[in-house]
C-alpha cells in the first residue's frame, strides 16, 4: 500500500463515561442477584401452598424484570456518535454525486391532510442538492383525487419555492414551519427578502385556500377539466378498488414543465396509487414502498432511497449530504446499508406527556445500537441503498459504484414511462415473485420497518445512526392517550412477532448479527411480554398490604438492601439518562406513567392479539395514527392534560388498576390513622410494599383528576368510570373481606 493520504467522509467517537457505566451496571446486577437469591430462598422457607404459589409469582416476576434489565444493558454498554464532513464530500465528490429518490407515503386524506402531505413533499424537493438528481415520489394508499390536487398545486408553487429556499437559505423548507417560525423568530430584515417573502406567502395562502375548499366543497369541475391526470379517476370505484393512477407532474423530459422560475431544471416529481382490489391484501405502507421501488426503478433509479411519512418533513435541508457522506465514505461506506435519523416531533410539548419522544431510545439507545452494527429501521427519516433494500446481500468484495449510468429509460418517452410504471404498481405484479419475502420490505408484520432492517442486517450489512443537532426530520406525535396505546400496540405486537419470525433476532440472528444487537432487538420484540410481570407487580402486592401479608423483606433485614439499592440506583441512573438526554423531570415522571400504562394495557393487547393470530383467529391491521387535532382537544393537549377520548377497554383497565391502588393505599392510611396501635407496626415491616402502592397512586394522578375532578371533553368517558369503579371496588371489597 502507498501512503495516499485518506481523510475519511465521516468519523464515529465513543461515548464518554463508559467505565463508570459499566462498574455501575455491574453493581446493580449483583444487587439483582441478591433479590433473586432472597426469593428463591423465600419460596423453600414459606409455609403452604397459597404463600408458596404468592412468592413463586414474585420471583418469575423478578427474574423476568433483572433478565429484562440485562437485554437493556446491550444498548447502554458501547455508545457510538457519528460525525459526518459535507466539505470533504463536496470536494471530493460534487460532480458525482448519486441520484436519490425520496418516497412520501400517505394513506388516508381525513387523518392525514393533503395540505400537510404537499408540505413534506416540498420540504424534500428543497433539499440543498442537485435538483436534476432527486426524484420525489408520493405514494396515496387512499387515491385520493384531492391530495392528487394538492401535488398539482404543489409542483406549481415549488417552481417559487425552491429557488426562493436556495437564494435566502430558508430553513426549514417545509413553507408552513417555515413561515410558523417567522412568527415566533422574526421576519427577516432585508428588504428584497422582505418583498420575496410577502410574495411568496401569498402564493402559499393562495394554494392553502384553494386546497382546502377543494377538500372541504370538492374539486370545482374547471380544474379537473383543466389537468389530464384527473381523468385517471373515471374507472375510480373506492379507495380498495381502482386501478393504478400514476402521473410524473415534472420531469426533465416535458420541457414546458420541469423547471423553476429562475430556469433551473426542478426535482421529478410523481404521484402513484398503486392499484387496489378488494380481493388482494395491500400489505400496508410495506406493500406501497414496494411499489415505489419498482416505479422509481423504472423512472429514475436512485442509487439512494429516502422514505418519510408524510407528516415527517425535513427541518435540515443538508440531510442527503450527511447521509451521503457515510455512503461514500471510501474505506467504511461501501458495508453501510441505511442511514436512520432519529425522529423527531414538530407537536411535542415541554413534559412531553404521552412520552412520544422516547427520548432514552433516540439519546443512548441507538448510539448504543450503533456501537454493535447499526440502528434498527423505524420507517421514516431512513436513507437506503438502494440495493440491499432490494435484497442483495453483502459480500467483502461489494464496492460502491455511484455513477454507472442505467441507459434504460433514457428514450422512452414520458407517457411510456408512466404507461410502463404502472404495470409495476399493480396488484398482481409481486404474484409469484419475491417481493415482499426476499426483495424489498418484508410482508406481514405490524413494523414492516423494524423486520426489514434486521433482515438487511442479517445479510451481512451494517447501517448508521446520526444525530445531526440541527433536527433532520419532524413529524407529528399522537395527541391522546388512546392514540398512544394504539401506536403501541401496532408496535409492540409487531415486535413481538418478529421475535416468533423466520427472522427473530434471537435464533435466526445467532451469529449473523453481533451478540449486543441481539439482544438489543429483544429489548424490543419483548416490549409485549413485558406486561405479565407489571401486571403481577402492580396488583398482587397491594391486594395483600389489604391482607397484611409482607411480600419483601423489612426494613432490619439485611435483604432489604439489595432492594434498596436497585430501586435508588435505578431510579437515579434513569433520572440522570433522562437529563442528559434533554429532558425534564415532569417528563421523567410523564415517561414512567406512560411505560407503565403502555404495559398494562397495549402490551397486553399486543400479546392477546399475537397469540389469537397464532391460532389463525384474527387479521392483520395497520391503524393508521390520527395527524388532525380538533381546537378545544389542542388546548389541552398544550396545557398537558391528559385526553382519555372515547371508552375503549384499554383505558377501563388502566382506570380500574388506577382505582384498586388507591382503594388499597386509602384502607392503610385509615388503619394507620384510625388504629394507631398496631396498625402501623404492622406496615413497618411492610415499607416496600406501602411504597409500592403509594408509587401507584401518585402516579396516576391524571386517572383521578380525569374521574373526579375534570369537567371537559378530554376526561375520562362516563361509562369507563362506571365499569372501573364497579370492577376496582368488587375486587377490593372480595379481598377485604373473603
Ligand atoms: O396502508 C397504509 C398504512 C400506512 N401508510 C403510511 O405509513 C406511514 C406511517 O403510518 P403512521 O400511522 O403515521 O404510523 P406511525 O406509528 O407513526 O409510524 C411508524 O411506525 C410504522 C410501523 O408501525 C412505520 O411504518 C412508520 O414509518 C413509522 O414512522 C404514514 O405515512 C402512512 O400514510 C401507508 O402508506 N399505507
Ligand atoms: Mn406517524
Amino acid at each position: 500500500m502507498g501512503s495516499v493520504e485518506y481523510s475519511p467522509l465521516f468519523e464515529t467517537r465513543r461515548g464518554r463515561g463508559r467505565l463508570i457505566y459499566r462498574t455501575f451496571a455491574i453493581s446493580l446486577f449483583v444487587a439483582i442477584c441478591f433479590i433473586w437469591l432472597y426469593r428463591f430462598s423465600h419460596i423453600t422457607a414459606t409455609n403452604g401452598y397459597h404463600g408458596k404459589l404468592l412468592c413463586l409469582g414474585m420471583f418469575a416476576a423478578e427474574v423476568w424484570f433483572g433478565f429484562y434489565w440485562l437485554l437493556t444493558q446491550a444498548f447502554r454498554w458501547n455508545l457510538v456518535f457519528r460525525q459526518p464532513f459535507k466539505n470533504i464530500l463536496s470536494q471530493r465528490y460534487e460532480k458525482s454525486l448519486p441520484g436519490v429518490d425520496m418516497f412520501v407515503c400517505t394513506a388516508d386524506p381525513d387523518i392525514e391532510p393533503p395540505i400537510m402531505v404537499i408540505n413534506t413533499v416540498l420540504s424534500v424537493m428543497a433539499y440543498d442538492y442537485p435538483t436534476e438528481k432527486m426524484s420525489v415520489y408520493l405514494s396515496d394508499d387512499a387515491g385520493s383525487q384531492i391530495t392528487f390536487y394538492a401535488l398539482l398545486e404543489a409542483s406549481n408553487f415549488a417552481k417559487h419555492w425552491v429557488p426562493f429556499c436556495k437564494r435566502f437559505m430558508v430553513e426549514p423548507r417545509s413553507p408552513a414551519a417555515y413561515f410558523k417560525t417567522l412568527v415566533s423568530l422574526g421576519y427577516p430584515s432585508g428588504p428584497s427578502q422582505a418583498k420575496e417573502l410577502a410574495d411568496i406567502k401569498k402564493l402559499y395562502d393562495e394554494m392553502e385556500r384553494r386546497i382546502e375548499d377543494a377538500t372541504r366543497l370538492g374539486l370545482p369541475t374547471e380544474t379537473r377539466l383543466k389537468h389530464k391526470g384527473f381523468s385517471q379517476w373515471d374507472s375510480y370505484s373506492s379507495r380498495r378498488d381502482h386501478d393504478t393512477i400514476l402521473q410524473i407532474l415534472l420531469h426533465e423530459k416535458n420541457p414546458n414543465n420541469s423547471k423553476d422560475v429562475e430556469g433551473l431544471v426542478l426535482p421529478a416529481l410523481v404521484y402513484l396509487a398503486r392499484e387496489k382490489r378488494p380481493q388482494h391484501f395491500h400489505n400496508f405502507k410495506a406493500g406501497a414502498m414496494n411499489s415505489l421501488l419498482r416505479v422509481s426503478s423504472n423512472i429514475s433509479n436512485g442509487k439512494v432511497v429516502l422514505n418519510v411519512d408524510c407528516d415527517m418533513y425535513s427541518n435540515n435541508s443538508q440531510s442527503v449530504r450527511d447521509a451521503l457522506c457515510f455512503f461514500m465514505d471510501e474505506e467504511k461506506g461501501h458495508e453501510i446499508a441505511y442511514v436512520q435519523f432519529p425522529q423527531s416531533f414538530e407537536n411535542a410539548t415541554k413534559n412531553d406527556l404521552y412520552g412520544s419522544c422516547l427520548i432514552s431510545i433516540a439519546e443512548v439507545e441507538f448510539p448504543g445500537a450503533d456501537g454493535y452494527g447499526g440502528p434498527l429501521y423505524i420507517g421514516s427519516g431512513c436513507f437506503h441503498r438502494r440495493e440491499s433494500l432490494l435484497g442483495m446481500k453483502f459480500s467483502e468484495q461489494y464496492r460502491n459504484d455511484w455513477n454507472s449510468e442505467d441507459n434504460q429509460f433514457k428514450e422512452a418517452s414520458l407517457h411510456e414511462l408512466e404507461e410502463q410504471s404502472k404495470t409495476l404498481a399493480s396488484c398482481t405484479y409481486e404474484e409469484n415473485t419475491l417481493w415482499g419475502k426476499e426483495m424489498g420490505l418484508k410482508y406481514g408484520c405490524p413494523v414492516e420497518d423494524v423486520i426489514t432492517g434486521l433482515s438487511i442486517q442479517c445479510q451481512g450489512w451494517k447501517s448508521v445512526y446520526y444525530n445531526p443537532p440541527r433536527k433532520a426530520f419532524l413529524g407529528l406525535a399522537p395527541t391522546t392517550l388512546p392514540q398512544t396505546l394504539v401506536q403501541h400496540k401496532r408496535w409492540s405486537e409487531g415486535d413481538l412477532q418478529i421475535l416468533l419470525s423466520k427472522y427473530s433476532p434471537a435464533w435466526f440472528g445467532f451469529g449473523r448479527i453481533s451478540l449486543g444487537l441481539q439482544m438489543g432487538y429483544c429489548v424490543y420484540c419483548l416490549w409485549a411480554p413485558n406486561c405479565i410481570a407489571t401486571l403481577y407487580y402492580s396488583i398482587i402486592p397491594s391486594l395483600y398490604l389489604l391482607r397484611g401479608i409482607p411480600l419483601f423483606p423489612k426494613i432490619s433485614s439485611p435483604w432489604f438492601i439489595p432492594f434498596a439499592y436497585v430501586i435508588v440506583g435505578e431510579t437515579t441512573y434513569s433520572l440522570l439518562e433522562f437529563f442528559f438526554s434533554g429532558g425534564t423531570f415532569q417528563g421523567w415522571w410523564n415517561d414512567l406513567r406512560i411505560w407503565l400504562y403502555k404495559r398494562t394495557s397495549s402490551y397486553l393487547f399486543a400479546c392477546i392479539d399475537t397469540i389469537l393470530k397464532l391460532l389463525g383467529f384474527s387479521d392483520s391491521t395497520f391503524i393508521i395514527t390520527v395527524k388532525v387535532i380538533e381546537e378545544d382537544a389542542s388546548k389541552r393537549y398544550e396545557k398537558e392534560m391528559m385526553e382519555f377520548g372515547t371508552s375503549s377497554p384499554m383505558l377501563t383497565i388502566l382506570t380500574t388498576l388506577a382505582l384498586l391502588n388507591l382503594f388499597c393505599f386509602l384502607s392503610v392510611l385509615k388503619d394507620a390513622i384510625v388504629i394507631r396501635k398496631g396498625g402501623l407496626e404492622g406496615y413497618e415491616t411492610m415499607v416496600l410494599q406501602v411504597l409500592l402502592c403509594g408509587f401507584l397512586v401518585l402516579i396516576n394522578l391524571p386517572i383521578y383528576q380525569g374521574l373526579f375532578l375534570r369537567k371537559d371533553n378530554g376526561r375520562l368517558p362516563t361509562s369507563v368510570s362506571i365499569k372501573s369503579i364497579v370492577l376496582a371496588l368488587g375486587v377490593f371489597i372480595f379481598f377485604s373481606f373473603a
